[in-house]
Formats: structure tokens, C-alpha cells, sequence
């Protein structure tokens, strides 16, 4: 099996670059990246017009001018506008620009754009005829601050070109750490180098990096450098997923408790119920705090459906809390189950108003790494006594702060669900997309975590794994044609399973379910 992506800081990929450089020429190193871009452009690129390569005033650009020179001494069809005065370049792309225009690449200097837009809008040049794909060197990782001035219009007017549009590193404008943009450039596909970042996964990063692709241009890490953060893939749960023994019988894989569904919610309950039974949990039980819970479920006669208060607790191996809850009285004590000194026996999932009461809960809950939080960034906000900008601006360490404070794993959600563990671990998720942006999937979700901490998985991994796949279920239906807009929560469960039946035959070599 493969092992998982790395995820690298920007000062760790400065660590490494230096390492580097102590070896070699920093230009040899910028060789390798245009290098890189060169061949993938060759690619990726449609051919039959010109590439327009734009390049900025820093070394993003001196990759682009380097990638320009080769694909023009091979014969294909570039221009080069340089963004900047070549005169202010640092070394290495100055270097650059110079062996571009020994090559005689056709090149176009263009006013540097302002900091502060003028009176009157930068407006580009005409663009190249039969451009086919446009090119974007024009910041990398030394983005210091929010793209403003002129450099708005000008990307502006970049992502208007109906052409594709290829990264190299970063779509400028998008922060590597963070994937926070206020403007970028929208690529179809981003080449990045040296290490794939955290931002391209998270945030706004999947809709302005399009396709990511890695060439680590042959660098090793140096010793210091570790990767912190990890792209969620099987490989960092598949070890961890239930065994199925021939010799296994319903108890074997736990007993599941959802709790929630106040009056008018009693669909939230059931939606992570249906997923949990579908995720292989061996008894699914629903405790609805509403007065008059549903005697059954007619498309699942199999869960057990009563009144929250009829729930034998110390019988369950873990317990779903939160969808459909509501913050009234009957919602309450079940929160207050979790402070210390109550005994427990079931792994906790605390989801929806669950985490709403957690929040302004005045004895902070005894939850520990078994434990998991499904929070969406209003949720998080709460919890972290801040708001959804703070959340957003940085959500890898929202989730980490979530993770250190209650103690619990932590699954802040949304584009590039982040996955943190109260020792430090991080992970940012790859799957799902803008389908399951719909109510009641988080219920699923909820569901389906719960499940797997049910059959006995540790709470980091159950965490990943019911994440991935709700995730890669989603992705599953819209490839099916279902959605992107109108899939419903419930088409979720069975896709899941399906995507897990096949997981458990890659990594086990037999079905598991
Ligand atoms: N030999 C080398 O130095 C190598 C460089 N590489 C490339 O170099 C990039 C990093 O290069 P740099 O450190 O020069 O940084 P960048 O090329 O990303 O940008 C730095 C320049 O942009 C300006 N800038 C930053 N934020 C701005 C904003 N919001 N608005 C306007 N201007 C802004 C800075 O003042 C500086 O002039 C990497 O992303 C990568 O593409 C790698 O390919 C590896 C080799
Ligand atoms: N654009 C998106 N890309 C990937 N996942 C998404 C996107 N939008 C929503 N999701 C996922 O959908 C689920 C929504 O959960 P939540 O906001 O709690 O909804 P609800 O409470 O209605 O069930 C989360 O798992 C979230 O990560
Ligand atoms: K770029």
C-alpha cells in the first residue's frame, strides 16, 4: 500500500530548498522545477497554440521563464509576459530571464502591476493569438500578503481567458499554509513542488488548484524536517478497519446509540443510523428525546427505535450524540453524562447541538482521544469562543486548538475536512466534493464514525475512515450522475458501503462485508 501524502509547511519546504542549496546551485534547483514544469505542461497543455507564460517578480516566475525557454527550444509555440523589471529580479530567475532571452523566447516586459490600483485599471496586452493555455508563474510560496492593486485586475483578467489555466507551485494568490485566497488565479491543474501544501486540499484551495500533481525534484527531506500533516488516505486507516471473522456474530461488531431527534428532527437520527448499519455496526439502537419516537423505521426495520431515556447506556460501545438534539432540557443531561466522576463504558461522537451545548458548558466534559467532535465551522467557532473568519483563516489550527482543549479528536468540516488528534496529529481529507453540501449529511457522518468506533476502532482512525468514505461515497454518486446539486443524505449510506467493500478487498484481500 501506498504510503500517505506528506503535507508541508512552507517553512519546511524552505528548510528543505536550503538543505538543498547547500549541496547545489539554488539555479540547478529551479532548473529541476522548470524542468518539471516543462515535461508536465508538455502534458497536460493543449497543444495546436501558443502558451502564454506569466511570470511575476520572484522565483515562481524564474520557474515559468525556465519551463518557457525549454518547451520553446523543443519547438512549441510560448510567449512570455514578465510582470516585473527584469533589472529587480532576484538571482536565480534573473538567471532565468537571461538564458530566456539568449533563447530567444518571445518575451513582453509589462509594467509592474501596483500595490494600490490607480486612478485608471492595469489593462493587459492582447492576448497572444491561438493561445491555447495560459501559464501562471506569477507568485509562488513568497506570497506575503492578500493579492491587492492592479495584481487584482490583472488576475481578474487572467481567469476570464477561455483557456485552460496551469500552475506552478501554487495558483498565485492562494496561501500555501492556510488555503486562504481573496484572489487567485483558478487553474485547471496546479504542479507543485518539492512537497504537496496544506492549502491546495483545504479551504478555498481544491477550487483554485484544480488537479494538484507533486514533483519533489528530487530533494530528501534533511533531518529536523518531519511531516506534521498528512493527506487522509486508506493508508493511514486500512490498518486499523474490523476485521469480519467467519466466526463472528452480531455482537462482535457493537452496539451503537444515536441520540437525538427532538420534536421535528427525528429524520437527523435516522439518517446516521441507516449509515451506521451500513457501515457494519452490529446493533444500531435510536434514542429520540421527542415524546412520540417513531415505533420503527419502514426502510429499516433492523434499528431499534425508543425513547432516549429507555437506552440501556452502559451497554453501548459507542454512542452517537447531537443530531436533531436540540438544546432543550431533555438534551442536556446527556452532556452532563460526560463530566468526570460519571462512569462509561461507549466511545462518544459528539455532533450538531451536541457540540452547541458542549460549548457553553460551564464544567468542561471528560473526553478523551477515543472520543471524536464533528464540528462545521460555525460549530468550531463556538467551541473556540471565536468566529467563523477566525475558524476559516486558518482551519488546520482550529482543529488542532479543538483537539487540545476538549481532549478529543476533532473533524473540523467542509471543503478539505481537517482531522486532528489531541497529540498533534493532522490530517486534511481529499474526498467529497460540493454534493454533500446538503442537509443531513453531517448526520451521516456522524453515523458513520460512529460505527466504526462501535466495532472497536481507535478514534483517530475511525475518524479518517468515516470521513474518507463519506467523502468518497459522495464522489462515487456524482461520477454515477447523481448530483453535483440534489444528491439527498440518504443515497450516502449505500455508496459508502460499497466504497468500503472494495477498500477492505484492496487492503485485506477478501470482501469484508
Ligand atoms: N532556486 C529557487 O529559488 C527555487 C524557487 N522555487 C520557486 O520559487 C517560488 C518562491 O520564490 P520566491 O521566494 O521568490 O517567491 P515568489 O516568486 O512566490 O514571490 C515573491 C515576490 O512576490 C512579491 N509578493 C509577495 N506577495 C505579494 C502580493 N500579495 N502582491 C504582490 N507581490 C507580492 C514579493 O515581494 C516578491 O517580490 C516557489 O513557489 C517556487 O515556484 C522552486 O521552484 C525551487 C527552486
Ligand atoms: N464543498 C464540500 N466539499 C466537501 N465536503 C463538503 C462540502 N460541503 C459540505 N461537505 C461535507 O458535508 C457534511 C455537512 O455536514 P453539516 O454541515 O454538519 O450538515 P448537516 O448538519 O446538515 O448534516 C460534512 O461532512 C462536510 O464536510
Ligand atoms: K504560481
Amino acid at each position: 500500500m501506498d504510503t500517505p501524502t506528506p503535507l508541508y509547511l512552507t517553512r519546511q519546504i524552505r528548510a528543505i530548498e536550503a538543505a538543498a542549496f547547500q549541496r547545489e546551485p539554488s539555479y540547478a534547483v529551479m532548473t529541476r522545477a522548470g524542468r518539471a514544469a516543462a515535461r508536465w505542461l508538455d502534458g497536460v497543455a493543449p497543444g495546436g497554440g501558443t502558451l502564454l507564460f506569466v511570470a511575476g517578480p520572484g522565483n515562481n516566475g524564474g520557474d515559468a521563464l525556465v519551463a518557457a525557454t525549454m518547451l520553446h527550444r523543443a519547438g512549441r509555440a510560448v510567449r512570455v509576459w514578465l510582470l516585473a523589471p527584469p533589472e529587480r529580479l532576484p538571482a536565480d530567475a534573473s538567471q532565468a530571464w537571461h538564458d530566456a532571452c539568449v533563447a530567444k523566447v518571445p518575451t513582453d516586459i509589462l509594467p509592474p502591476p501596483a500595490p494600490a490600483a490607480g486612478m485608471a485599471p492595469y489593462v493587459l496586452p492582447a492576448f497572444p493569438p491561438r493561445m491555447s493555455a495560459i501559464v501562471d508563474g506569477l507568485l509562488g510560496i513568497g506570497l506575503s500578503r492578500a493579492v491587492e492593486g492592479d495584481l487584482v485586475t490583472v488576475i481578474e483578467q487572467l481567469n476570464h481567458a477561455p483557456v485552460p489555466r496551469f500552475a506552478l507551485d501554487i495558483p498565485s494568490g492562494l496561501q500555501a499554509d492556510t488555503g486562504v485566497a481573496q484572489q487567485a488565479i483558478r487553474a485547471t491543474a496546479t504542479l507543485t513542488f518539492i512537497g504537496a501544501k496544506p492549502g491546495l486540499y483545504t479551504g478555498q484551495g481544491r477550487d483554485f488548484a484544480g488537479t494538484v500533481s507533486t514533483d519533489d525534484l528530487g530533494l530528501p527531506l534533511p533531518d529536523g524536517v518531519t511531516a506534521e500533516i498528512m493527506l487522509n488516505e486508506p493508508a493511514c486507516f486500512a490498518h486499523a478497519l474490523p476485521a469480519r471473522l467467519h466466526a463472528s456474530h452480531k455482537g462482535s461488531f457493537g452496539n451503537l446509540a444515536i441520540i437525538g431527534g427532538d420534536a421535528g428532527m427525528c429524520g437527523a437520527p435516522l439518517l446516521g443510523a441507516r449509515a451506521a448499519l451500513r457501515l457494519g455496526a452490529g446493533r444500531v439502537h435510536v434514542g429520540f428525546l421527542n415524546d412520540a419516537p417513531p415505533a420503527f423505521d419502514v426502510q429499516h426495520p433492523e434499528l431499534m427505535l425508543r425513547a432516549a431515556s429507555q437506552i440501556d447506556r452502559a451497554a453501548m460501545d459507542a454512542i452517537v450524540l447531537g443530531p436533531g438534539m436540540g438544546q432543550g432540557t431533555r438534551a442536556q443531561p446527556w452532556l452532563d453524562l460526560l463530566n468526570a466522576g460519571t462512569p462509561r463504558t461507549a466511545r462518544h461522537v459528539l455532533d450538531a447541538d451536541a457540540l452547541n451545548l458542549l460549548a457553553q458548558a460551564r464544567t468542561p466534559p471528560h473526553l478523551n482521544e477515543q472520543d471524536v467532535l464533528t464540528p462545521h465551522p460555525l460549530e468550531a467557532a463556538r467551541l473556540l469562543s471565536g468566529n467563523i473568519a477566525m475558524v476559516q483563516t486558518d482551519r488546520l489550527a482550529a482543529a488542532r486548538a479543538l483537539s487540545k482543549r476538549y481532549g478529543a479528536v476533532s473533524v473540523l468540516k467542509g471543503s478539505g475536512t481537517v482531522v486532528a488528534a489531541p497529540d498533534g496529529r493532522l490530517a486534511i481529507n481529499p474526498t467529497g466534493n460540493a454534493a454533500l453540501a446538503t442537509a443531513g449529511t453531517g448526520d451521516v457522518l456522524a453515523g458513520m464514525t460512529g460505527a466504526l468506533l462501535a466495532q472497536g476502532m481507535p478514534g483517530w482512525e475511525a475518524a479518517l475512515a468515516a470521513v474518507w468514505l463519506h467523502g468518497a461515497a459522495a464522489d462515487r454518486l456524482v461520477a454515477q450522475g447523481a448530483g453535483m446539486a440534489g444528491l439527498a443524505a440518504g443515497d450516502l449510506a449505500c455508496a459508502a458501503r460499497a466504497v468500503y467493500r472494495e477498500l477492505v478487498e484492496l487492503m485485506q484481500g477478501s470482501p469484508g462485508l
